[in-house]
């Protein structure tokens, strides 16, 4: 391996309880929310095909013209308990909000930079009743904040003379002051979710991001912080240069899920998720593939399946109301969850091997492992297989009850059959396990 001064400084992830807390949420809601929304992806009848929160760097889109949107910003249906009530009956256990995206622009009154919430019509601290909010509904806030940031006159995306490392200089102390700010506004955030930290400017000071990182537990000890933050002094990021996770999650997933077990590395990890293809903030006419609530809780699944967390986001439009597509989505996706919730929460790898009929789940620490079966086969056979020395001990339909009995076609194998072929959502089974062997068939079922 090689000396680092600023490379991980923990093998293996984090054991403590702020960290089991949250592995054990499992179900995130993303908000991307800011004055993009105001333009939605649109601008002089023409309409951007990027994602709509990076707008000001569309040509068609003057730097000037997007820098007086502030001016229009005033989120009059803005309504925190309503967002809160509706992301709780969605079943997400915690929240990311966008500080302040690369655009600069500060959802909350900063003392660092006048390009803020202040400055708008609305006037008013958009975090603060957002976060209590959201804490009122038993739901935990992790802050989004973007590294790049447009509008500050001293960001640099690479440090070319003199002149840019001292803008770099200051430009560290107005990030640190502005997370520490925030962290004294908002004492019961969990944690930090960054973002743009690919630049040079900040991926050639590894030594700045480490210093950042410690500063920041030190004074909110417990804090949670992605793979995002950091570089090693090598400009190495997400893993070091002796391959090892910084940060107390892999956030790289982003858009995308692992396919396998071995795709992560034993690693605690998080995927965000858009529901259109490629959309964080308020875009008016999205465009492409949208995802059904089946689709997404199939990712959900899987995500969890595989040991990790699931984001899903949403662009809330300029006046503070979500689109009915999106209002629609909490609605479905919440159904399933009020009923199969126990699959999600605490869920870990179960450490079965994998069967074309979809995912299984541990709930962590014990011998429930629930099967999520989204691709009903024509046989109605859906095959469970146990992992060596675990036996199968009860079996029955989550939603009910309703037990099941298992065919024994082999050893420690079965086919179950479900009582009705026919859903239009996911079904899930639980199995109770052991490890120890009931009779000498292996197994506590008799022979069909
Ligand atoms: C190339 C690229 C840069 C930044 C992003 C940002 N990360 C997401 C979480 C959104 O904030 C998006 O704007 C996405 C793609």
């Amino acid at each position: 391996t090689i000396a680092l001064q600023h490379g991980a400084h923990r093998i293996g992830n984090r054991t403590d309880a702020d960290m089991a807390r949250w592995r054990s949420l499992r179900f995130g809601q993303f908000i991307h929310w800011g004055v993009y929304a105001i333009a939605g992806g649109e601008w002089n009848g023409k309409v951007y095909n990027g994602a709509a929160e990076w707008i000001r760097s569309w040509k068609e889109m003057p730097h000037e013209e997007y820098d007086k949107l502030y001016r229009q910003f005033n989120p009059v249906n803005f309504n925190p308990q309503q967002w809160a009530s509706q992301a709780k009956d969605m079943g997400a256990k915690y929240m990311i909000i966008t500080t302040k995206h690369h655009d600069g622009f500060c959802l909350w009154p900063s003392k660092y930079s006048k390009y803020n919430i202040a400055a708008s019509p609305w006037k008013k601290d958009l975090l603060g009743p957002m976060i209590d909010a959201y804490n009122k509904a038993g739901i935990d806030v992790y802050l989004y904040f973007s590294i790049i940031d447009w509008n500050h006159p001293d960001y640099r995306p690479s440090l070319k003379n003199a002149a840019d490392s001292a803008a770099g200089k200051r430009f560290q102390v107005f990030v640190k002051n502005q997370l520490a700010e925030l962290l004294q506004r908002y004492p019961t955030i969990k944690g930090f979710w960054f973002d743009g930290t690919w630049d040079a400017s900040w991926k050639n000071d590894g030594a700045f991001t480490d210093e950042l990182e410690q500063y920041l537990q030190s004074i909110h000890p417990g804090l949670v912080m992605g793979s995002r933050l950091r570089a090693d002094e090598k400009g190495a990021r997400h893993f070091d240069s002796n391959g090892r996770l910084m940060g107390d999650y892999e956030q790289g997933w982003e858009r995308k899920l692992p396919e396998k077990i071995e795709d992560v590395h034993g690693n605690d990890w998080e995927a965000v998720m858009t529901v259109p293809e490629n959309q964080w903030g308020y875009h008016a006419k999205w465009m492409g593939h949208v995802k059904s609530a089946n689709e997404i809780l199939e990712m959900l699944v899987k995500s969890v399946s595989l040991n990790g967390n699931f984001v899903l986001n949403f662009g809330p439009k300029a006046d503070g109301t979500f689109r009915k597509e999106e209002q629609d989505l909490m609605t479905n996706i919440g159904a399933w969850m009020k009923v199969n919730g126990d699959a999600i929460y605490n869920g870990t790898y179960a450490g079965f091997e994998k069967q074309d009929w979809g995912y299984y789940i541990r709930k962590t620490g014990t011998d429930s492992v629930y099967m999520v079966v989204f691709n009903m086969p024509v046989s109605g056979n859906l095959r469970v297989k146990m992992p060596a020395r675990t036996y199968l001990t009860g079996v029955s339909m989550l939603q009910n009850n309703v037990p099941l009995t298992p065919e024994l076609i082999g050893r420690e194998e079965y086919f179950l059959r479900l009582p009705n072929k026919q859903s239009d959502v996911p079904v899930v089974i639980l199995l109770k396990t052991s490890t120890k062997e009931g009779n000498k068939e292996g197994g506590n079922f008799e022979k069909a």
